[in-house]
């Protein structure tokens, strides 16, 4: 199993599709680098909801984790998210990214059906119990419907292969009841526009979509808070708070994907059901990219 800290910046890593939503490998190569070469990212996270996972086939997955590998190679942190409400994808997944080399690996909670925690519960143990990894819970209640209670946080991770949880949730008072009472374990940020509260409240690191392309800013913020200087990442946050609300209004991540572009980045396009990019839409992306980068 790596040892590699797990701490810091991720990006939810963005992939590049073509107009027939193909994977683009080329231009996915181009995010991957963007975020190692410009971003600075600490680590990437892997086939997650910026990543259109859920729209994606077994095969069309695993590939994607192999080009991040490829290109990554060790130079950051790798988190693939296996979860999926097919279990024994789940575990097929979280086998092929642990022979790959990847740091650790993250799960989705089961949605869709009304699933019991118990049946969550051994949803995560299964995945865990297949390999010799460590596992993130990704917690998204407003996306899933699953919202877990510190108790539930506290049985998953009695289980000490489950490390950490990606916290997208703006529940503060859980955040700081989670952060006191498992000190050992590790939270990321799962919202961009509240990276500033959330470190304040300690967290461990953040995952997310805007840092594709905001990453710069993401890292003053972080930094800033962790050294007490609220003031200053206020102003970042707001300023960043600025372009994410820009971003949500036309489109999150085809706007991101826009912004590379401008960038230079081959980030292509959505895979549909996703819509296809208006040409009032490319328009407002440039005009955004030209008012924050
Ligand atoms: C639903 C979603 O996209 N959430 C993002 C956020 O980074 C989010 O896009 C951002 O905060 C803007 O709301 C991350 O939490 C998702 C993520 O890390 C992932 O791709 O799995």
């Amino acid at each position: 199993m790596s040892q590699r800290d797990l701490k810091g910046l991720f990006s939810a890593l963005l992939v590049s599709f073509d107009e027939q939503g193909n994977i683009n490998e080329k231009g996915l190569r181009q995010i991957i680098r963007y975020n190692i070469d410009v971003n600075h990212m600490d680590g990437l996270y892997v086939g997650g909801s910026t990543g259109e996972n859920f729209m994606l086939s077994t095969d069309e997955k695993k590939r994607i984790f192999e080009i991040a590998k490829d290109e990554a190679k060790d130079s950051l942190t790798l988190i693939a998210q296996v979860g999926s409400v097919n279990l024994k994808e789940s575990v097929e997944l979280a086998k092929f990214v642990t022979d790959l080399g990847y740091d650790a690996i993250s799960a989705v909670t089961p949605f869709y059906y009304k699933f019991t925690f118990d049946e969550i519960k051994n949803y995560y143990n299964t995945i865990i119990g297949a390999v010799d990894n460590r596992m993130i819970i990704y917690s998204i209640p407003f996306l899933t419907g699953v919202d877990m209670s510190l108790s539930q946080f506290g049985e998953l991770f009695s289980n000490p292969k489950i490390v950490g949880v990606k916290f997208t949730q703006a529940d503060f008072y859980l955040l700081e009841r989670i952060r006191k009472t498992f000190p050992d374990k590790l939270i990321y940020a799962g919202f961009d526009e509240m990276l500033l509260p959330a470190t304040v409240l300690g967290v461990d690191g953040a995952i997310g979509s805007t840092y594709n392309i905001n990453g710069r800013r993401g890292r003053q913020i972080f930094e800033l808070a962790k050294a007490q200087k609220i003031t200053e990442a206020l102003e970042v946050q707001h300023v960043t708070n600025d372009l994410i609300t820009d971003i949500l209004d036309n489109g999150l991540y085809g706007t991101i994907k826009l912004l590379l572009q401008e960038a230079g980045v081959d980030a292509g396009y959505c895979r549909e059901p996703m819509k296809k990019y208006t040409p009032e839409m490319v328009a407002r992306a440039k005009e955004i990219y030209k008012k924050y980068f």
